[in-house]
């Protein structure tokens, strides 16, 4: 027997069980906004507390970060109740990680991981699959719950003699008693009620006033990107290009993080609302409509959007977005050159490809988007990679919805014309699981909380010949107010000459 514990530890423990539902429900209001995050239509993942955080930058990213996230899989032993065997093969269930990866390779802002130390799930049909892991690392300072399991595994003899191999040992869940999961399970559960006492509660909304104020991209320079941008498009240089905006809300007081997500929760339901922790307290956050690229089980899919009608004015008639989103040439040249670049981009990687002839439309509470969802199966080589779904992303990233036609020359131009650092915004936001399976959207309809006062908001849109300046403006402000009304700013908010920032 290994005297030495901490030496022949397995790195890293991960425990997994079945809750009932309610649970998630309590969670999902009770949000301190601290919390990683990943909701839609009432499902999905809620990480509490911090492990580690991994960070990447430049043109390695990518497979910087796939490359730190393997090193955890594989240091990182799964335990699953045995009561709930569903689990084992359940997504996002035993080590899970957040990710929000920047858009441009020179980005100044840091790509990361974020690994909670506990995340609660609720991924399936039933209301009873919710899953809960923790995971922790061994040396440095352990948090309460695996510490608890660690040492309680050791202080079992047969345990004691199971720690040189106990990573296969441990790994069959059968091997423990109905009581040891009991123990398991209830620490866990303290562990989660304490992170959630400490977290830090954030000021509600009563008694701050948030401004909204110029960014760095004013509606002025905007106009005359979009402009320069159309010159580019007639000279030939590109064929569609997607140009952005900035615009900040301060407030005197924090900003409510949790009511802001609450709110993009319930109102953009059938959107994926995300918050990921990145370097000190700097935040992504948002309710995007458009899923970049998902991976489950081999099953991969994709929701891509592009063309875009303001609904403000337009409720009562329902030929309106028939008219002037489904039939319009325009628009529809402009979402196609968003689908030839995701699936040309797919090819190698996926079998089964599925692509409709005809998009749909989208009804979003503030816009009509055209959207065409894909589907496709991964190859048996891209499966046996080990993060599948870091491959996909770095592969598909970025589509035409978000950058523009021929890629590398619009990423030139967005980068010579909007002259500023688009950071998280339009980057790859999501999850990732230590099976390769994840969910990441585009981070769109969002912003990155800059300090506990500020947040800085990001639109964008699509532009090919024939696309107007003004109309551009305008419809930046409509992707703008999903944000804008989650942080309680005037419903009316549009267009206007906004005060530039301090
Ligand atoms: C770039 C954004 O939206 C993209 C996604 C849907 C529709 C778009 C459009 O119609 O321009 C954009 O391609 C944004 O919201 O900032």
């Amino acid at each position: 027997m290994d005297s030495d514990h901490t030496v022949a530890l397995p790195h890293y423990v991960s425990y997994s069980f079945s809750l009932p539902g309610p649970h998630f429900a309590d969670l999902q209001n009770q949000l301190s906004g601290n919390e990683s995050v990943w909701l839609r239509n009432g499902r999905g993942l809620i990480g509490l507390g911090s492990i580690a955080s991994i960070k990447a930058e430049g043109s390695e990213r990518f497979s910087t970060l796939r490359q730190g996230w393997l090193g955890w899989v594989s240091n990182t032993t799964h335990l699953y109740d045995p009561s709930a065997p569903w689990l084992e093969h359940t997504p996002g269930v035993g080590l899970t990680g957040f990710s929000a990866i920047t858009f441009d390779p020179r980005s100044a802002q840091q790509s990361v991981i974020a690994i909670p130390e506990l995340v609660f799930g609720h991924r399936l049909a039933d209301p009873e699959a919710t899953g809960f892991s923790g995971a922790q690392a061994n040396g440095n300072e352990p948090a309460a719950n695996v510490r608890t399991w660690v040492s309680w595994l050791l202080e079992r003899e047969r345990f004691q003699d199971l720690t040189g191999l106990s990573v296969q040992a441990l790994q069959d869940g059968a091997e423990l008693t109905a009581s040891a999961h009991e123990i398991l399970r209830q620490s866990a559960l303290d562990a989660a009620q304490q992170l959630r006492e400490q977290a830090t509660p954030v000021e509600q909304s009563t008694g701050t006033n948030p401004v909204l104020e110029s960014g760095w991209i004013s509606d002025e320079h905007f106009v005359r990107s979009v402009q320069t941008g159309l010159e580019y498009l007639s000279a030939g240089t590109a064929e569609k290009l997607v140009l952005s905006r900035d615009a900040v809300v301060r407030s005197e007081h924090a900003l409510p993080v949790a009511q802001i997500l609450d709110r993009l929760a319930q109102r953009y339901h059938q959107c994926w609302t995300y918050s990921v922790p990145g370097p000190g307290v700097t935040r992504l956050l948002g309710s995007t409509p458009e899923m970049l690229i998902k991976s489950q089980s081999g099953y991969v899919s994709a929701r891509l959007l592009a063309g875009t009608l303001d609904r403000v004015g337009h409720d009562q008639d329902p030929n309106y977005p028939i008219d002037n989103l489904l039939k319009d040439q325009k628009q529809r040249i402009e979402h196609q050159f968003a689908i030839d670049s995701l699936t040309q981009e797919l090819h190698g990687m996926v079998c089964d490809l599925a692509a409709p002839a005809e998009p749909f439309l989208l009804e979003l509470p503030n816009v009509w988007h055209l959207a065409s969802d894909v589907s496709a199966r991964l190859t048996d080589e891209a499966r046996k990679s080990g993060c599948a779904i870091m491959d996909l992303v770095e592969r598909v990233h970025p589509t035409a919805a978000v950058c523009g036609t021929p890629t590398p020359v619009a990423q030139d131009l967005i980068y010579q014309l909007e002259a500023y650092d688009r950071s998280w915004y339009a980057g790859p936001v999501g999850w990732l699981d230590h099976t390769g399976n994840g969910e990441f959207g585009i981070a769109l309809r969002g912003g990155i909380l800059e300090t506990a006062q500020q947040i800085r908001l990001y639109a964008g849109c699509g532009i090919v010949t024939g696309s107007d300046a003004e109309n551009e403006l305008a419809e930046t402000y409509a992707k703008l107010r999903p944000m804008l009304q989650a942080l309680g700013l005037a419903e009316s908010t549009t267009r206007s000459t906004l005060p530039r920032s301090r």
